[in-house]
């Protein structure tokens, strides 16, 4: 089956006082029609970046400097403003952590939706209506609270708006940045199982962006665990998220309580991500990696494939057990 997006060396770098800032360096991955996969990672590893870069929505001071970005083949980055207009929120669309970036507050939600499909597509004001009524209807919004104001919603409620939004040119891939952080555990839940619920009802491609790594394993088919800039590792959720081929997704599974049953332990990778200015020449994690080898320090480590449909990029992907056992041999005392 062809890949609906295929992200293919993705480099991005940002200007800054102190020099160019690479926030993304290097990153690959597809995803098919329907799949959904999950971006996890600390803060600042380049989540937000790479789902801003899929939509040519960088800031100023941001610029792709590599790679591919192939939307049902066409390549995003080296596309016309026209072509991206054509492109964005009708192929794909994004839902923002905080509602109020998409949502103008002095509009009424209807007509934003209304705009957000007329400006894309050439159907009349009348049916423009029918259409949003039908998908707030789905993002389980009454019809009758269309020509309300964002400020008449709740946080929740905003939410599913602004996923209404983000639906009315029916995209195939919605990337989803955080967008459950800002709400109450209750609204968390709602908007995690109505997006679910549109994954399944639309065959919609979906990136979850989240630091909540349990919504991840509940939503997504496979997951990219990014760190500093890069993909650590990247395979089916479940597999990956309990049998971990990288360090860095040990120590990540380890920070929570229990996403699936078996994981029971809980603990926290010591350190902070390195500056992405002057990132490590070698490893990106060895500095903090509990299990650095001599060679960590020294040669970057390839991605390379541990199993079918598994990456992982540690020079001891392939014999995991051995470099763990290996710590915890050298623990023993004498
Ligand atoms: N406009 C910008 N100018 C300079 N540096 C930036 C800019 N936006 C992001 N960065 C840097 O790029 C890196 C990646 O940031 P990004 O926001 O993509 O990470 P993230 O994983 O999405 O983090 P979070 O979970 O906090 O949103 C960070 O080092 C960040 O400081």
């Amino acid at each position: 089956m062809s890949h609906l997006l295929e992200v293919a060396g993705l480099r991005i770098d940002f200007t800054t006082r102190r020099g160019s800032l690479g926030a993304v360096n290097d990153i690959s991955f597809t995803l098919r029609a329907g799949e959904s996969l999950g971006l996890v990672g600390e803060s600042g590893c380049g989540k937000s970046t790479t789902a801003y870069a899929l939509m040519r929505l960088l800031p100023g001071n941001g610029r792709i400097t590599a790679g591919k970005v192939l939307i049902d083949g066409k390549d995003i980055v080296a596309a016309s403003e026209d072509e991206v207009r054509r492109i964005r929120w009708q192929d794909i669309a994004i839902v923002f952590q905080n509602a109020m970036t998409a949502l103008n507050p002095v509009r009424r939600i209807g007509d934003q939706m209304v705009a957000a499909l007329t400006e894309h597509q050439p159907v009349s004001r009348a049916e423009a209506l029918d259409r949003a009524r039908a998908i707030f209807e789905k993002v389980g919004l009454s019809p009758s609270r269309l020509m309300n104001y964002p400020h008449e919603f709740s946080g929740g409620m905003k939410q599913r708006a602004v996923i209404a939004l983000a639906l009315m040119c029916q995209p195939r891939i919605l990337l989803a940045d955080e967008p459950t952080t800002a709400l109450d555990v209750v609204a968390q839940r709602q908007v995690l199982e109505l997006l679910a619920g549109l994954k399944a009802e639309f065959g919609l491609s979906l990136i979850l962006i989240s630091h909540d790594i349990s919504a991840v394993a509940e939503l997504c088919d496979r997951v990219a665990v990014m760190y500093a800039g890069q993909i650590a590792e990247e395979g089916p959720t479940r597999e990956t998220l309990l049998n971990p081929r990288h360090p860095y997704t040990r120590g990540l599974v380890a920070s929570i309580p229990s996403i699936y049953d078996e994981i029971t332990t809980l603990s926290s990778i010591e350190g902070v991500p390195p500056d992405l200015v002057n990132p490590p020449l070698a490893c990106r994690f060895a500095p903090r990696c509990p299990h650095a080898q001599p060679i960590c320090a020294q040669v970057p480590p390839p991605m390379v494939e541990v199993a079918p449909g598994r990456r992982s990029r540690c020079h001891f992907a392939t014999q995991f057990d051995v470099l763990i056992a290996g710590k915890e041999i050298a623990n023993v005392p004498t």
